[in-house]
């Protein structure tokens, strides 16, 4: 099956990273954006100007307006908008084609991962996941950059990773979907926690044992999920988690200093904050948490603050007067 061109659909940071990757890597681009007006601006100035300033694309990628036939799928929006997104494509353009999913999140009200939500809308496509340690404009720029990208098949995977990849860009292919999946949807929320501790200075120390327990949880709910805890030692796992929970250029990092410094979550978004998809992703873990009857006690930490259930004092003053346990 040819692997030559390649649709991006997302005009956001991610879609234009994502995009300028696949030119890197050699192939024929297409950038979908919502409107004519978004793809014109995009090719004139061969700049994303909302999504990337500054970043000057790649000839090969060329903006669009609707998706059109293309060898692989790439969806690039948040994770709560990849299902009204889906509902709005033909399945004949998805159906039997690569779909790679890099929205990292879990579905409200459904609980569902990325690829459940694709199953539902486009049954007939064929689901990768791609997830890791990436900021868009790092791999924008042509810096080094690695991630996971994960399918049924392990042949097809390598292939998919292989067309993808580029000099700046190393895909690695795996096999655990679920895995990666929520690995990607729980880093969030874990490094809302980190921005969290940072905000209200509880120090350096406190964010690292942050990060080993939530490594530790995230494993509990991968196990249950039926995913693999291995896949936590790679880019998608410990990768992610440690990109995200200790760098101030996170989005979910930096509202969750914003949190940490004691302002609420809807104060926080009505002051313009960029996407923070562990905000959505939060309660929606904690109830498949609950479902799967796992102790979860950081996200069920984070769920209630940013509910704004319970202030940072309250929540570390609880967790460390749980009862002394044995690590592992
Ligand atoms: N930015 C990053 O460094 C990385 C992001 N990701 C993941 O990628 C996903 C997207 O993030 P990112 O691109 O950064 O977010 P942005 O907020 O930068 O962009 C989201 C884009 O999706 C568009 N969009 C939303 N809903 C729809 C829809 N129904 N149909 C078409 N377009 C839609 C938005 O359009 P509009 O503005 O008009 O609503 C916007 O252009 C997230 O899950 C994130 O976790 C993963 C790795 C790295
Ligand atoms: O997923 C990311 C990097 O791998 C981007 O993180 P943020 O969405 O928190 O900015």
């Amino acid at each position: 099956m040819p692997l030559e061109t390649v649709a991006v659909i997302g005009g956001g940071a991610w879609g234009t990273a994502l995009a300028q990757a696949a030119a890197m890597a050699g192939r024929v681009v297409r950038l979908v954006v919502r409107t004519a007006e978004q793809a014109e601006a995009i090719n004139r100035a061969h700049v994303n100007a909302t999504a990337l300033p500054g970043q000057a694309l790649l000839a090969g990628v060329v903006a669009a307006d609707r998706l059109e036939r293309a060898d692989i799928v790439i969806l690039a929006v948040p994770a709560q908008s990849t299902r009204t997104l889906l509902s709005g494509l033909e399945p004949d353009l998805l159906a039997g084609r690569p779909v790679v999913l890099s929205a990292k999140g879990l579905e409200t009200g459904t609980l569902a991962r990325q690829s459940e939500i694709l199953f539902d809308m486009a049954p007939e496509a064929v689901p990768y996941v791609l997830s890791g340690p990436s900021f868009a404009a790092d791999l924008a720029a042509g810096r080094p950059t690695a991630v996971t990208l994960a399918g049924d098949d392990a042949s097809a995977t390598s292939d998919l990773a292989a067309a993808l990849a580029g000099p700046s860009f190393r895909p690695y292919a795996a096999d655990d979907r679920i895995g990666v999946e929520i690995a990607g949807a729980l880093k969030n929320v874990y490094a809302l926690a980190c921005g969290a501790v940072d905000g209200a200075s509880l120090g350096a120390s406190a964010r690292a044992a942050l990060i080993a327990r939530g490594y530790a949880e995230m494993a509990r709910v991968v196990t249950a999920m039926g995913g693999s805890a291995h896949t936590l030692t790679g880019l998608a796992g410990l990768g992610d988690l440690t990109l995200t929970c200790t760098s101030v250029q996170s989005r979910n990092y930096q509202f969750g200093m914003a949190l940490g410094a004691g302002r609420s979550t809807e104060e926080i978004v009505a002051s313009g904050a960029k996407l923070a998809e562990g905000v959505a992703t939060a309660p929606v873990a904690a109830a498949l948490a609950k479902s799967l009857q796992i102790d979860t006690p950081l996200i069920d930490a984070v769920d209630a603050v940013v509910a704004g259930k319970a202030d940072i004092a309250t929540i570390v003053a609880g967790l460390m007067s749980r009862p002394l346990k044995r690590e592992i």
